[in-house]
């Protein structure tokens, strides 16, 4: 299933794209309903399982639902998101004709028959997507010159990119359903879940941050749930874990593919029945916490991997963020500069620095794979080692002035010469990002199989 793409930027400047809530627990229709609302003109929401579906209904954040329905149980799904205002198109493999009316008369405007293919569902949703296609909203945060686009929350960017995420953030910020982060390592995971939080109904409260990449295995249990005396050598008193911790608030839960799967089962039911336990007390506590969880991975093929529980990540994938890549944002990437370089020159205790438009033209060009953690890292490291108050070429790293174009020479410079794997590792990413995460997809395209990818990714971990 890939990840929800942010909308095209040019038809957000007409009309907000419809949103769209997918209720399909298999992953294979999920992919060719992502794409036929992506033809049709929709941007899907979430894609759900059943079971998360009716959380949903007082969210009010989708305008459309396609609720598959395998059998009668799921019936009761369609009446409860149409009373809540939701336009519902049901599908089903069944191919009943009882199915289909039952679904009608509880409150779907249509019913597709599986197996669809894109087209044939983007033809009869787009109608449907039609009714409910909007005057583009007001600016976030309006005021007088309400039209420009401005930077939000903690976050410097006026890209298109940024500009969709900051509308994203402020959406999902005030439901209390899950929030799934993706994004690659540096671009901002972190200050997204702030964001978040902030302005959520819950910033009162506090936002627990646990890194599950950098606690030892043997102790993140601990770290989560808490302790009591004795429950382990060295426990010598009780402890609260993040989850107490945050109770009101909001766990953020990073690197959550680093989690064991036995931990993610524990995770899993406190999603579902607001129970845990500390380690060493029978005693079960109850949680009112909002988790926010990111990863710099591929979760859908972290799930197919087997490193990543199926039924946890449909609990936690109910509102998907997806941070563009620093190299997709434009100029962005010189308005980061040189918020950095007034911060860091102040922190240092120098001069303010400029950039020189040398060094501007190559922050342009290069790639950026360590994202905005990489850009702060080079901008600190020029102001401590370098002397005047101007970043220019020379002062930079050899992988940001190899970013400069081709020398006019037809000799190669051999400091240019990256080895194979990071070309190889370049193209890959590539490939997987312009698929909106969709490993298959990217393999397709560039004729090699998923497992390729797969096997190459666990070698560059
Ligand atoms: N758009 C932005 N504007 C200003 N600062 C930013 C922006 N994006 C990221 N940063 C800063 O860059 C640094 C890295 O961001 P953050 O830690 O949120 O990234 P991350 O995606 O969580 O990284 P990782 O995957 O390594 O955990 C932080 O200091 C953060 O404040």
């Amino acid at each position: 299933m890939p990840l929800p793409q942010t909308s095209d930027p040019a038809t957000r400047a007409d009309a907000r794209r419809p949103l769209v809530l997918l209720v399909d627990a298999d992953a294979a229709a999920v992919r060719v309903a992502t794409a036929a609302v992506a033809n049709a003109g929709g941007e899907i929401l979430a894609a759900v399982e059943p079971a998360a579906a009716v959380g949903f209904v007082r969210s009010r954040l989708a305008d459309i639902a396609i609720v598959d329905v395998p059998d009668r149980a799921t019936l009761p799904i369609i009446e409860a998101l149409g009373a809540s205002g939701l336009i519902v198109v049901a599908t089903s493999g069944a191919g009943s004709v009882a199915l289909a009316v039952e679904a009608m008369r509880r409150g779907a405007v249509d019913f597709v028959l599986k197996p669809y293919s894109p087209e044939t569902l983007a033809r009869r949703l787009a109608p449907r997507l039609e009714e409910r296609r909007q005057p583009v909203e007001a600016p976030i945060e309006a005021g007088p010159d309400a039209d420009e686009p401005r930077d939000f929350a903690g976050f410097v960017g006026r890209s298109s990119p940024m500009q969709a995420l900051y509308g994203e953030i402020a959406r999902i910020a005030p439901s209390r359903a899950p929030v799934f982060i993706t994004g690659e390592s540096g671009s901002g995971k972190e200050l997204c879940a702030e964001a978040i939080h902030a302005r959520s109904g819950r910033a009162a409260k506090p936002l627990v941050a646990l890194n599950c990449g950098a606690i030892p295995r043997e102790l993140m249990e601990s770290e989560v749930f808490g302790h009591v005396r004795g429950a382990f050598t060295g426990a010598t008193d009780d402890r609260v874990g993040a989850v107490e911790a945050a109770a009101g608030g909001t766990l953020f839960l990073d690197e959550i593919g680093e989690m064991e799967l036995s931990l993610q089962a524990k995770l899993l039911r406190v999603l579902q029945t607001g129970e845990f336990r500390r380690v060493g007390d029978p005693r079960p506590r109850r949680a009112d916490v909002r988790i926010v969880c990111a990863t710099h991975r591929d979760p859908f093929a972290e799930v197919a991997a087997g490193r990543f529980r199926q039924d946890l990540f449909y609990r936690l994938h109910v509102l998907p963020i997806r941070l563009p890549a620093l190299r997709e944002r434009g100029d962005d990437v010189i308005a980061l500069a040189g918020a950095f370089l007034e911060s860091f020159a102040r922190e240092e205790g120098r001069a303010i620095w400029r950039l020189s438009p040398a060094a501007a033209e190559l922050f342009r060009r290069y790639d950026w794979p360590g994202n905005v953690r990489e850009l702060q890292n080079v901008i600190r490291r020029a102001i401590v080692l370098g002397e005047g108050d101007e970043i220019t070429p020379e002062m930079l790293p050899a992988e940001l002035r190899r970013a400069g174009p081709p020398a006019a020479s037809s000799v190669c410079d051999p400091e240019i010469i990256e080895p194979f794997w990071v070309q190889e590792r370049r193209i890959i990413e590539r490939a997987v990002e312009a698929f909106g995460g969709n490993t298959a997809r990217a393999a397709a395209a560039l004729e090699i199989s998923p497992s390729t990818i797969y096997r190459k990714r666990e070698r560059w971990a």
